[in-house]
């Protein structure tokens, strides 16, 4: 699990843990970790630290002392240090002291700055780390929007990425790798910030953390997570999901849900909707039974609303009033959306909602009664969006897209660290909503059927599209599911 903390989470362990070490300690554990990356970095792409152009971009702030004793660790080492001041007046005192004394330059014209920079082997960017408010100053932005030569290091946090949130106002240095200290930052993790982070490593420096903002699950934490039957399993002990989906103008999302749900664990599939038929031929191991969700028999999970159509409306009101978990998605939302939050009042059981950011704009509107928000807005706002959500419809959310985010109304909120931009393909949602229902049917609690089912979704597009080296359909994506189940259960057999 890559746990991220709040600013203010990191600031407060950092005053507990600075109250008892020596003034500078913890900027020397950091700065010694940065410098460490910076020499492996520079000794693959070099062949030795020796000799290489490093130029550290320092602001005012500690984030530049990281960057200036680093430097100063990389001067001794042989390396041709020059440090460009943002703020030339308020530069770290003891930083730049260290760097002077290792024989660093300090350059002060930009032009010259900017010269540097473009033909630099490796860029420090200390310009502003966890203190940074909004976006990047006047001085620093040709920086990140100059040409380059060689690998920019961001330190902590890339420069004008807001660390709790992943947004970028205006512009934001591109690292190709971060080096954070003492635990991620949930901006590190989302988009668009995560774009701007490139490889992220993490350096510990000793702090008491308390739980996590964010998380992100990785193979170890979904391995224990992945429903497995026990000796004494049946079909129904192992979970039925209900599928409702699929209309006469979208049959397909029909097919497509239930190829999901067949792969999530849950021992048996029952569809209800028009497209029976055509579910049967396909898949024939699927339950199928006449009407809709109330009158189906016996199901431990519900997902509603997948190429719905003008039947979502009433599968919707009869799989809310049901007592076990529903999945909504699609034209589910959409029904949703009109009804407002009051329409899941009345539940017992988990709701998990698994819109796009279009459908979110309307299920925003729903809940505040304006209108819809533009969905760029809320894309570039992925953690605050979905916590809203949560918030006003009660419900944990899934909120699809570049960087997916699940956010529970009681504050836990997980980002997805697999996914490709290949899975943007018609279907592929149908077949997530499957897969997490499916996982939900298993007994798996809401946020972590969630996540889980994003994790090997987001693994399942790149396995589905590195292996043909193609673009991808959303079938394709669904036959890759047993591959990467198995690619997850294998490295945590490995690990035992
Ligand atoms: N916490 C920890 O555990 C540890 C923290 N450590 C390090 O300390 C860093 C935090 O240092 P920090 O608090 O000094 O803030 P920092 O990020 O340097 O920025 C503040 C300065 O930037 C300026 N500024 C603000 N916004 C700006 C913008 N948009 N564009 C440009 N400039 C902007 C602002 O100027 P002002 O508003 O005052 O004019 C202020 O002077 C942290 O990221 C990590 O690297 C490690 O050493 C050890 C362990
Ligand atoms: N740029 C992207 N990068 C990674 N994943 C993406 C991107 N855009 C969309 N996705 C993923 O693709 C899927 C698309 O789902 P959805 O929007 O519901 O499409 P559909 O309704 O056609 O099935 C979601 O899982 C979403 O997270
Ligand atoms: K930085």
């Amino acid at each position: 699990m890559r746990n991220a903390h709040r600013v203010e989470q990191v600031r407060a362990a950092e005053a507990e843990l600075m109250a008892r070490l020596p003034e500078g300690a913890l900027m020397q554990r950091a700065a010694a970790g940065l410098a460490a990356t910076c020499a492996r970095l520079l000794t693959r792409r070099r062949g030795r630290v020796y000799g290489s152009r490093v130029v550290v971009l320092a602001g005012s702030g500690d984030n530049g002392g990281d960057a200036l004793y680093a430097g100063a660790v990389l001067a001794r080492r042989g390396a041709r240090v020059s440090a460009v001041l943002l703020a030339p007046e308020r530069a770290h005192a003891g930083g730049l002291a260290a760097l002077r004394a290792a024989h660093g330059q300090v350059v002060l014209d930009q032009e010259v700055g900017l010269a540097d920079f473009s033909r630099a082997d490796l860029v420090l960017d200390g310009i502003v780390g966890i203190g940074g408010r909004g976006g990047l100053r006047a001085e620093a932005v040709p920086y990140a929007r100059a040409a380059r030569r060689g690998t920019v290091v961001a330190v902590d946090v890339p420069s004008g990425v807001d660390a709790d949130t992943g947004e970028v106002a205006g512009v934001a240095l591109r690292a190709d790798v971060t080096v954070c200290f003492g635990t991620y930052k949930p901006g590190l993790l989302i988009d668009p910030g995560a774009g701007y982070a490139g490889a992220v490593q993490l350096v510990g420096i000793g702090l008491d953390l308390p739980p996590a903002d964010v998380s992100a699950l990785q193979h170890p934490a979904v391995a224990e997570l992945l429903p497995e039957p026990g000796a004494e399993s049946d079909k129904y002990r192992r979970g039925v999901v209900g599928v409702a989906a699929g209309s006469a103008t979208y049959p397909g999302a029909a097919l497509l849900a239930v190829a999901g749900a067949l792969h999530g664990g849950a021992g048996a599939v029952r569809y209800v909707g028009t497209a029976a038929e055509e579910v049967v031929r396909r898949f024939p191991e699927t339950l199928v039974t006449e009407g809709g969700p109330a009158g189906a028999g016996r199901v431990q999970a519900w997902v509603v609303g997948p190429g719905g159509g003008e039947g979502a409306r009433q599968a919707l009101a009869e799989a809310l009033a049901s007592d076990v978990p529903v999945l909504v998605d699609a034209d589910g939302l959409t029904e949703l959306g009109r009804l407002g939050p009051g329409a899941l009042a009345g539940r017992t059981a988990p709701t998990l909602l698994t819109p796009h950011t279009g459908e979110a704009a309307r299920l925003l509107a729903g809940a505040d009664g304006g209108a819809p928000p533009p969905a760029d807005e809320l894309a570039a706002a992925r953690l605050a969006t979905a916590r809203r959500l949560a918030a006003a419809y009660r419900a944990t959310v899934l909120l699809k897209g570049s960087t997916t985010v699940v956010a529970d109304p009681g504050g836990a909120a997980r980002v997805n660290p697999t996914g490709t931009s290949w899975l943007a393909t018609a279907g592929s949602g149908d077949v997530l909503a499957g897969l997490a229902g499916s996982l939900l049917a298993a007994g798996l609690p809401v946020l972590d059927a969630a996540s889980v089912a994003a994790y090997l979704h987001g693994l399942a597009g790149r396995h589905a599209a590195s292996t043909p080296g193609a673009p991808v359909t959303a079938l394709q994506v669904a036959a890759a599911l047993p591959a990467v189940w198995r690619q997850v259960r294998a490295s945590a057999t490995a690990d035992e």
